[in-house]
């Protein structure tokens, strides 16, 4: 091709809808022109179109007065933008609007006066958006130093009269395109998109994205070499942005490919256009106005060639799914073809069909509007068999959508479709119809089109994104459900770009609110969205509605951080519908034994994982330690603790001198306590913890069978407040000085310590037993520091020298980073497998 071969741009209503726009469309324009010839082909300001249908409706019905102030807001928004970039001559271009209007005020009087707008009258009608828009546009361009000329489109595009639906006549076209093309070079020849004309002269126009066709025809008439659309993006999506909020532009494709996301509903490309453009192999751009240096969408000849090409979804919607099926054999019925025709024949568009291998029954997808036609048809079609019982009555379903998946060669690829199905499948959405083209470039299916957005988002991520999404639900936003918000804000982006996992909080709730959003909500200031929202009775409602929401999203965790009693029917209900769980809640884990392996066991059932390894000293290693030893087949004979975090730190506190009632609160204020520190103080934490650990070796006790010495006589009641309990504590201080003082005397430290001895089983003497014991100089519990813990398993494999882990046993900071590391290890298994 010619070096000097025209470039064809388009500019759309959005892009000439404002001063602001209109100026960069100019300055756009002025630009591109130096740089080689030029046409433009501009569609109707902002929305001119449709308010031009308003006027000839409001005409038609015979208000002419208010028709015309429609007319009047057409005018002004066309006078605003051109005085804006043309303030010295706004009278003049005012002017220029009230002429071209004109003929529109006359034409809206005629259809009032006849109260009929024909459909050659509501073409004309139509085209004064465009008439305006490119008249105006040649003035700026040549007032801002780029010569440019109005040309006007009903001259240069022939159509049929096939008035509403009018078909071009390319070669006609053509003609008149190679003739007019030989004066274009000097100034910039500036067309209305959308609008042509009957070879004797009668307006017709091009229908949806006509502006765009008209530039694909102007492109083959004149032998251009590319066509750039200028619109409001940065390009063609792998996804609707809207739906998907990881969608991304895609570079490079083929013809091929932009014709098959035309076909399939992608609504930035028609079929129309696509087809003249391959027929003459010229490329399309998609570029964005606003960001003028960002290479967009390139659809040529050659498309990408990289292996890792993104794949595009599209999806067309408002569709209904008709299902046909015979009673006889299939060869004797030629079911498909009559199903076809008839449909064709009622000129209903069937957007795909799909039959069974032997015939036997076929699926099609057609528009919703046109269901009762597509019955009507049918039914007729098929009425003699109807009456001798050999067909089904037709199945109906809708709402529903066509979904697509768009890349080239990708049949080539092993298990794209098991990709497909599976990832629709893994978030329960139920695939109604399926096929796969020839071409291998596409595969579609029909969903429900209550599906659609999460059908996207799931077949996006399964085929687009490098990294695997996690959906988190998170219960609790205190002293740990804090600091997992704050640790996810910190680690999101590493996570996601050095290990591919995409962590999105999709709902946060505490013991009266909650949020909700499946795209994920924003981290910042969420704890702050949340207080905002209306708090409702904690015993009135329920959260399941949301694990409903839950369940159709990437990889779903309830995450627990929360003291709250009774949200074991929560977790089975989480379960049950394949969500995971991660829970740094004591609680569930030390009901009675049955409950609990009923828990487990539902989880078991579902295939989910349930992971609580802060449940036993915050993050340190412990319970995955404990299930280490017993899966490789050791025997655990004794383990002995210090489990509390807390308590420790209290010892230490008391052992430096610091009075009990300090000590409690500091540990509190460190976020050492559970929310209610008298669960601490009484040993019932360390005797929970104690119990989850036991449970690890498969012994079946319960709370019950924990012989218990509290650290502070401390049961909390419902009938004392934290707070005076805590103001009360001031009574004891004397008597734990005086406590820790015989212990410093004899030589000892005192400590919180919990022993469990499998070999008591059986034996009456309690098999766990917890309380304060005075620890020796030499004790591996003496020499802890802060709110240190450490569990130690002697077993037979480790006998001489027990397996001893030690760490920090309490704190958010160290709390949330388990959570985090449960849940990381969930995702990495799944995407392991
Ligand atoms: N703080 C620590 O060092 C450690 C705490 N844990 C466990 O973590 C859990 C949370 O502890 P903290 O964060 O210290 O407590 P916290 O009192 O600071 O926070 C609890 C949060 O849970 C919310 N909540 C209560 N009931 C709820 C419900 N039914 N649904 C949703 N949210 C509810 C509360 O509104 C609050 O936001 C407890 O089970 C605790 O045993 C585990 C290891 C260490
Ligand atoms: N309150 C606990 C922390 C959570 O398990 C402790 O003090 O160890």
């Amino acid at each position: 091709m010619s070096s000097t071969a025209f470039q064809v741009m388009k500019f759309g209503g959005s892009s000439v809808g404002s001063p602001r726009r209109l100026r960069q469309v100019v300055e756009l324009i002025g630009r591109h022109a130096k740089q080689g010839p030029l046409a433009v082909v501009v569609s109707a300001m902002g929305d001119t179109t449709d308010w031009l249908l308003e006027a000839a409706a409001l005409a038609t019905a015979g208000e002419l007065d208010t028709a015309l102030t429609v007319v009047a807001r057409i005018a002004h928004l066309a006078k605003t933008n051109a005085a804006a970039l043309l303030p010295e001559q706004s009278a003049a271009l005012a002017a220029r609007v009230d002429t071209l209007l004109a003929p529109l005020q006359q034409l809206l009087q005629g259809i009032s006066l006849t109260r009929e707008c024909s459909p050659p009258s509501k073409e004309r009608v139509l085209s004064f958006g465009e008439r305006v828009s490119a008249t105006l546009l040649a003035e700026l361009l040549t007032a801002a130093g780029t010569p440019a000329t109005f040309q006007d489109a009903t001259k240069l595009l022939v159509t049929d009269d096939r008035f509403g639906a009018a078909r071009v006549d390319v070669a006609r076209t053509r003609e008149r395109l190679q003739a007019a093309v030989g004066g274009w070079r000097a100034s910039v020849p500036v067309i209305p998109g959308f609008i042509a004309a009957t070879a004797d002269g009668r307006v017709t126009t091009l229908g949806r994205n006509g502006s765009d066709y008209t530039a694909a025809l102007v492109a083959q008439g004149i032998d251009a070499k590319e066509v750039t659309v200028w619109t409001d993006v940065l390009g063609l999506h792998t996804a609707d942005p809207d739906i998907v909020s990881d969608a991304y532009p895609v570079a490079h494709l083929t013809h091929a490919e932009g014709l098959e996301l035309a076909a399939v509903g992608v609504r930035m490309l028609h079929p129309r256009t696509m087809i003249p453009l391959i027929e003459s192999g010229i490329s399309l751009r998609i570029r964005n106005t606003m960001h003028p240096d960002h290479p967009g969408t390139l659809i040529d000849a050659i498309g990408s060639r990289d292996g890792q090409r993104p794949t595009c979804i599209a999806t067309r919607e408002d569709l209904a799914l008709l299902g046909i099926e015979v009673r006889k054999l299939a060869d004797q019925f030629q079911l498909g073809e009559r199903v076809l025709a008839a449909l064709r024949e009622a000129q209903v568009t069937v957007w795909l069909s799909t039959q069974s291998a032997n015939g036997q029954s076929i699926a099609v997808v057609v528009p919703r509007p046109d269901v009762a036609r597509a019955q009507a048809s049918l039914e007729r079609e098929l009425s003699q068999e109807q009456t001798r019982n050999e067909v089904e009555p037709l199945a109906i379903r809708q709402p529903v959508t066509l979904l697509t998946l768009v890349a080239e060669a990708m049949g080539h690829g092993v298990n794209v479709a098991g990709r497909f199905f599976s990832a629709l499948g893994a978030v329960g959405v139920n695939v109604r119809a399926s096929a796969q083209g020839a071409s291998s470039r596409s595969i579609s299916c029909v969903v429900d089109a209550a599906d659609t957005a999460i059908a996207v988002r799931t077949t996006h991520a399964a085929f687009n994104l490098a990294h695997q999404q996690v959906s988190l639900f998170l219960l609790g936003r205190g002293t740990v459900g804090g600091q997992v918000l704050a640790q996810l804000r910190s680690q999101q982006a590493l996570l996601k770009e050095k290990h591919g996992i995409a962590l999105r909080v999709v709902g946060l709730a505490d013991s009266r609110r909650a949020l909700f959003d499946p795209a994920g909500l924003p981290l910042d200031g969420l704890e702050e969205r949340l207080a905002r929202v209306e708090p409702v009775d904690p015993e009135k409602r329920t959260l399941v509605p949301l694990l409903d929401e839950l369940r159709r999203l990437p990889v779903p965790i309830l995450v627990d951080c929360t003291a709250a009693s009774g949200l074991e029917s929560l977790y089975t209900a989480a379960f049950q519908r394949g969500i995971h769980v991660v829970g740094a809640n004591k609680k569930p884990l030390a009901l009675p034994w049955n409950d609990r392996e009923a828990l487990l066991g539902e989880a078991r059932r579902h295939h989910v994982a349930y992971h609580y390894e802060t449940t036993v000293a915050s993050s340190l290693p412990v319970i995955d330690t404990l299930a280490n030893l017993v899966r490789t087949g050791d025997t655990v004979r004794l383990i002995t603790a210090s489990l509390s975090g807390s308590l420790g730190f209290i010892c230490n506190e008391l052992a430096a001198g610091v009075p009990l009632s300090a000590a409690v609160h500091a540990a509190r204020e460190r976020g050492y306590t559970e929310p209610d520190p008298r669960e601490d103080l009484s040993g019932t934490d360390v005797a929970r913890k104690a119990l989850i650990l036991a449970r690890e070796l498969g012994l079946p006790l319960s709370l019950s069978d924990v012989a218990l010495e509290p650290f502070v006589p401390a049961e909390p009641r419902p009938d004392t407040s934290v707070e005076s309990f805590l103001q009360g504590l001031k009574a004891l201080d004397a008597a734990y000085a005086e406590r820790v003082a015989r212990c410093r005397q004899s030589g000892t430290v005192l400590r919180y310590l919990a022993r469990i001895d499998p070999s008591k089983v059986g034996t009456g003497t309690p098999v766990i037993r917890v309380g304060p014991v005075p620890v020796e100089v030499g004790h591996a519990a003496a020499d802890l520091r802060g709110s240190e813990s450490f569990v130690s398993f002697t077993t037979t494999r480790h006998s001489d020298y027990p397996l001893t882990v030690r760490g920090a046993g309490a704190g958010g900071a160290v709390t949330a980073s388990g959570v985090l590391a449960d849940i990381l290890r969930i995702s990495q298994t799944l995407r392991g497998r």
